[in-house]
């Protein structure tokens, strides 16, 4: 299992936005701002839901990574931090006894 995570990504698109890199795809889509940046991720979702549909698994991996990145960077463009999308599923989240176990070291 990867122990790369979404906190882990968003760092990285945090500091590529700001870092004025002419060679950054991403710092060159978040100054367009977050309307070209919801247009990119509306276009990367409906890709995923096409590898979806197609029962494609090679290609949903690639477009779901391309969804989450493009998510995120959207996240980013509407000065909106990961951390508060977090908290709000958390606060959905109901206590059905499954979290302390997905928490807790394998045995
Ligand atoms: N995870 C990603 C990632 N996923 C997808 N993409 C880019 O998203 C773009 C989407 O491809 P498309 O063909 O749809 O778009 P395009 O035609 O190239 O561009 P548009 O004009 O349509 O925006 C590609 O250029 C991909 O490289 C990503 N670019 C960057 N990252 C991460 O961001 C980090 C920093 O990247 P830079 O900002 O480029 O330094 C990287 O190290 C990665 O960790």
């Amino acid at each position: 299992m990867s122990d790369f995570t979404l906190s882990d990504l968003a760092a990285i698109i945090r500091n590529r936005a700001n870092s004025g890199d002419p060679g950054s795809y991403t710092a060159k889509l978040v100054a367009k701002g977050p309307s070209r940046c919801a247009k990119k991720f509306g276009e990367e979702a409906v890709e995923a839901v096409i590898a979806a549909t197609e029962g494609n698994k090679a290609e949903l991996t690639a477009e779901a990574a391309d969804v989450l990145y493009h998510l995120l960077v959207m996240l980013e463009a509407s000065d909106l931090p990961l951390d508060a999308v977090m908290q709000e599923l958390e606060g959905r989240t109901r206590q059905t006894g499954l979290q302390e176990k997905a928490s807790r070291p394998a045995e």
